[in-house]
This record gives structure tokens, C-alpha cells and sequence, in this order.
């Protein structure tokens, strides 16, 4: 199993919708602050349009809703692992990313054995408060030399012109939110996205 080079990640299905037509063949649901039901209903209809345009679906956070709803890949966090069950979630078969922001991370990461490991924030990202400012691109040398045929994804501040740099870096998988949400022109920034990633 290979995952595409371009992997947006979007809070809601409305633009799974108007983005997957296009040819996005991994992406993630992220939402944040919304019920239970809200979220499951999201999921649901996330899966239904990534079945019709042979998408990968990756469901951030909530690893439950994952479970009873037959998702195939989860994103945690380092908190979010505090609490999931990762037992459960290997049994019902998901394949699992990460999310690493340093040495400590890693290490426990790594005992996982993840599908993907991530890094971030490459560059300072406007989208959340983090910690940590910007990795930068030798880190994401060193992770792969580290991570090794775990594919490697950076995120944080990426947009269609860093993205080769990142690749050159090492990176397998470059993830981006708000270079594609708050672009004038989404759809033609993705295809942007897809002609850099092909
Ligand atoms: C591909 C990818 N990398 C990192 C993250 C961040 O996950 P996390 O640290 O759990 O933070 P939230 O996204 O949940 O705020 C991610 N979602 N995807
Ligand atoms: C959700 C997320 N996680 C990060 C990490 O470093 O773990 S950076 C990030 C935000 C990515 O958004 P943008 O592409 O708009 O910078
Ligand atoms: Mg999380």
C-alpha cells in the first residue's frame, strides 16, 4: 500500500465534496468542537464519497467512532494516544499515523509501529498554537533517516512552492489545511497541489 504525495486535511465533508472530484486520493476529516452525532455523521458520509472516488479516508481524533464505523486509517496525536485504545483500534484492523514534534515523540511513537509518522510543524502554521515554532527542513532529514520505510509526512505551514523542498528534504507525504481553505481560488490551488505531487 502506497499513500498519494498530496494529503489535505479538511473539517468538513462539504469540501470532500467539492474537492475529492478533483483527484485527492488521501485525505484526512480533522473536526474540531462538534457532538458525537455531528462527527459520526460527517464520518459516514466522508467514507461514502471516498468509496466513490477511490479515496483514502483518514479520521483525526476520534479513534471510538473510527471503530464502529469501519474506518480504515486513524490520525492520533501524542495526547490523543494517552487515551485511545490502541489495542481495539489495531483489532479492528486500522492502520494508524502520528503525529511527532520530537526526540521523546518519536521514540514512543516508534514502538507503535505506525503506518505513517508525521512532523511538524515544518513552518509556522497560522492554524493552531503549537509549542513549536518550525522544525525546518534538516529535521525532516533527520526524521526520515530515523523513521526510515515508515513513510513520512510533513506538515505545518506548507504550500504548493515549499512543497518540493520538503520532498527533497525527505519527506514521502506533504500535508496542508490552510494554503487550500483560505486560498481566493481552493479548486485551482489544488490542482496546483496535484500537478506538484504528481
Ligand atoms: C498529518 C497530520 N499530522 C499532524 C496532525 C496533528 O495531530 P494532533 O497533534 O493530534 O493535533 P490535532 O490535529 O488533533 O489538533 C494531524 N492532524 N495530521
Ligand atoms: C494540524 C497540524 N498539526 C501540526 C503538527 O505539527 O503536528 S501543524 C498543523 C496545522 C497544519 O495547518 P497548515 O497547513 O494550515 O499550517
Ligand atoms: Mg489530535
Amino acid at each position: 500500500m502506497s499513500l498519494h504525495k498530496f494529503y489535505p486535511i479538511f473539517d468538513d465533508v462539504n469540501w470532500l465534496k467539492r474537492m475529492l472530484p478533483l483527484g485527492i486520493k488521501l485525505v484526512q476529516l480533522r473536526i474540531k468542537d462538534a457532538t458525537e452525532d455531528h462527527v459520526r455523521a460527517q464520518i459516514a458520509e466522508g467514507q461514502a464519497l471516498c468509496r466513490e472516488y477511490g479515496c483514502v479516508l483518514v479520521i483525526n481524533d476520534y479513534w471510538q467512532a473510527a471503530i464502529d464505523l469501519g474506518c480504515e486509517w486513524l490520525h492520533l496525536g501524542q495526547e490523543d494516544l494517552d487515551d485511545a485504545d490502541l489495542k481495539a483500534i489495531r483489532a479492528a484492523g486500522i492502520k494508524l499515523g502520528v503525529s511527532t514534534h520530537d526526540d521523546d515523540e518519536l521514540e514512543r511513537v516508534l514502538a507503535f509501529a505506525p503506518e505513517y509518522v508525521a512532523l511538524g510543524p515544518v513552518y509556522p502554521t497560522i492554524l493552531k498554537k503549537m509549542k513549536w515554532h518550525q522544525q525546518g527542513l534538516p529535521r525532516v532529514t533527520e526524521w526520515k533517516a530515523r523513521v526510515g520505510d515508515v513513510p513520512l509526512v510533513g506538515i505545518g505551514g506548507m504550500s504548493v512552492d515549499r512543497a518540493p523542498g520538503v520532498f527533497e528534504a525527505g519527506a514521502d507525504i506533504v500535508a496542508a489545511v490552510t494554503d487550500i481553505t483560505l486560498n481566493d481560488d481552493p479548486e485551482d490551488r489544488v490542482r496546483q497541489w496535484l500537478e506538484v505531487c504528481k
